[in-house]
C-alpha cells in the first residue's frame, strides 16, 4: 500500500512539475515564485526521508565507506533468495563459495514495527538508498542503522581471509593467508580438557563488557606446554580457526629490543592470537626477575646466531608486552606460549593473571588414539583402541609419531 502511494505521489508530482514547466514558458516571472512555494510545500507534506550510502566516501577516493559494506552484507543474508542474478567468491583459501546479489531489484525491511525500503543504484558512483516514513525517525537513525551495520560487519568477519603474520628484520609484520586445517575436530587429545578449553574460548568471546566492568584489558594468556610433536601448534591453529582470529607468529629472538617489541604490540589488530613459540629457547631464562639494571637481555640460543648481536629484549620488557600500559592499546587478543620445558620458565612469566590457562599436551593414550584414528584410518573400532591404548601407556608415543607412520 505504502510503495503504491509513493509512487502514486511520485507521478503526480512528476504531473505537476511537467505543466509548470510548460507554464513558464508563457508566465516566467509569475511562475518561478509559485515552484519555490510550491517545492516547499510539497517537502513540507512529503512524509518520507531518503538516505544515501555511496559506495566512496568522496569522489575520486579509495577509501570504500564501511557503511556501504556492511549494509551490502545485511542485503545480501536477508534477500538474497529473491535475487536472480548472483556474483560469486570464495572464502578461506577457496575452500567455500559465497554467492552475492549482484544487484537488488528492491528490498523491504521490517523493525520495530517500522517499513523501510532499500534501492540500490549501480554505475559510476553506486549507492543504497534507504527510504522510510519521518515517523520512524528516531527508530531507524537510532537503532535500526546501527542493527544493519553491526549484523553486515559479523558477517564481514566470518568471511574474511584470516592471515597468518610474522614479524621482520624491520620490526613490521608481514603475512600471509592463513588456512591451517587444524579443528578441535581433529585434535588428539582428553575430551573434558578440549571441552574445557572451548568452554573458556567461548566465555572469553562473550566477556567484553565484564572485562570492561572490572576494568581489565579484554585479552586472555594460555600456555602450552608438553613434548614435542603432542600437538600444540595444532592446538593454536584450531583455537585460531575456532574463534576466526588472525594469527601474530612473533619471532621474539629477531626483536631488536624492548621499544622494538612495544612498536609489533601496537600494531597488531583485535581479533588475534599473539604467538610465542619455544619461549624457553627464546629467553635466557633466570629463573627469577632481575632488578631493573642487571636485567638480562633475551639471548639467541641458536649456535648460528652467536656471532649477530643478541636480542636487547627484556624478562621486564616481554611483561610489559604482556601486560603493561601498551597492552591495553587493542583489545579481544589471546596471547599463547609453547614450551617443551615448562619447569625452566620463570614463574612471573606463567602466573595466572598473565598466562590465564596452563594446558599440558601429552602423549598418545586411548582418547587421543581414537581421534588420531579416525583422522588418518578412518577406523572406529573400539577393540583396537583397547589393544592400541595399552601398548601406548607402555611407551611414549606422541601424536605426532602416529600421524607419521
Ligand atoms: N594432539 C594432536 N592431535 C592431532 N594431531 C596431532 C596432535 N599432535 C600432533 N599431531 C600431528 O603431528 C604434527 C606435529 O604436531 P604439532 O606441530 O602440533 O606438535 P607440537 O607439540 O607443536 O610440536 P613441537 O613442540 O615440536 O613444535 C601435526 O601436524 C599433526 O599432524
Amino acid at each position: 500500500m505504502a510503495k503504491m502511494s509513493m509512487s502514486k505521489l511520485g507521478s503526480n508530482i512528476g504531473t505537476i512539475m511537467f505543466v509548470l514547466a510548460i507554464l513558464k514558458n508563457w508566465f516566467p516571472q509569475e511562475l518561478g515564485d509559485i515552484k519555490r512555494h510550491l517545492q516547499r510545500l510539497i517537502r513540507y507534506l512529503y512524509p518520507y526521508i531518503t538516505v544515501t550510502f555511496d559506495e566512496y566516501y568522496h569522489v575520486n577516493d579509495f577509501v570504500r565507506n564501511v557503511a556501504y559494506t556492511a549494509i551490502e552484507r545485511y542485503l545480501n543474508a536477508h534477500f538474497s533468495p529473491r535475487a536472480k542474478g548472483f556474483r560469486g567468491g570464495v572464502i578461506g583459501g577457496c575452500k567455500s563459495v559465497f554467492l552475492d546479489m549482484d544487484c537488488y531489484e528492491e528490498a523491504i525491511d521490517e523493525f520495530e514495527g517500522a517499513k523501510i525500503w532499500w534501492s540500490s543504484r549501480d554505475g559510476e558512483m553506486p549507492c543504497f538508498k534507504l527510504t522510510f516514513h519521518r515517523k520512524h525517525k528516531d527508530i531507524i537513525t537510532q537503532r535500526y542503522l546501527q542493527h544493519v551495520v553491526d549484523e553486515g560487519r559479523a558477517i564481514s568477519i566470518q568471511r574474511r581471509q584470516r592471515r597468518l603474520y610474522t614479524n621482520t628484520a624491520k620490526a613490521t609484520w608481514t603475512c600471509i593467508a592463513f588456512d591451517h586445517p587444524s579443528t578441535f575436530d581433529t585434535l588428539a587429545m582428553d575430551p573434558k580438557k578440549k571441552e574445557d578449553i572451548l568452554n573458556d574460548l567461548i566465555t572469553f568471546m562473550k566477556s567484553e563488557y565484564y572485562y570492561k566492568s572490572i576494568g581489565k584489558t579484554w585479552k586472555r594468556g594460555y600456555l602450552l606446554y608438553g613434548p614435542p610433536g603432542t600437538g600444540k601448534t595444532s592446538m593454536i591453529a584450531a583455537m585460531a580457526n575456532f574463534l576466526k582470529y588472525d594469527i601474530y607468529d612473533l619471532e621474539l629472538t629477531s626483536v631488536e629490543d624492548n621499544t622494538t617489541l612495544r612498536k609489533l604490540l601496537t600494531h597488531t589488530s583485535s581479533k588475534s592470537i599473539i604467538v610465542i613459540e619455544d619461549i624457553d629457547c627464546s629467553l635466557y631464562l633466570t629463573g627469577q626477575r632481575k632488578k631493573k639494571k642487571d636485567e638480562v637481555p633475551v639471548k639467541k640460543v641458536d649456535a648460528m646466531d652467536k656471532k649477530k648481536k643478541g636480542s636487547e629484549v627484556t624478562l621486564s620488557g616481554l611483561l610489559n608486552f604482556i601486560d603493561g600500559l601498551w597492552s591495553a592499546c587493542g583489545s579481544e587478543r589471546i596471547i599463547v606460549f609453547t614450551t617443551n620445558h615448562v619447569e625452566k620458565l620463570d614463574p612471573a612469566l606463567v602466573r595466572s593473571g598473565r598466562m590465564d590457562m596452563h594446558i599440558e599436551m601429552s602423549y598418545c593414550c586411548f582418547e587421543t588414539f581414537k581421534v588420531l584414528a579416525k583422522n588418518y584410518l578412518n577406523i572406529e573400532s573400539h577393540e583396537l583402541f583397547a589393544t592400541v591404548s595399552q601398548l601406548l601407556e607402555e611407551t611414549n608415543i606422541t601424536p605426532a609419531d602416529v600421524a607419521g607412520s
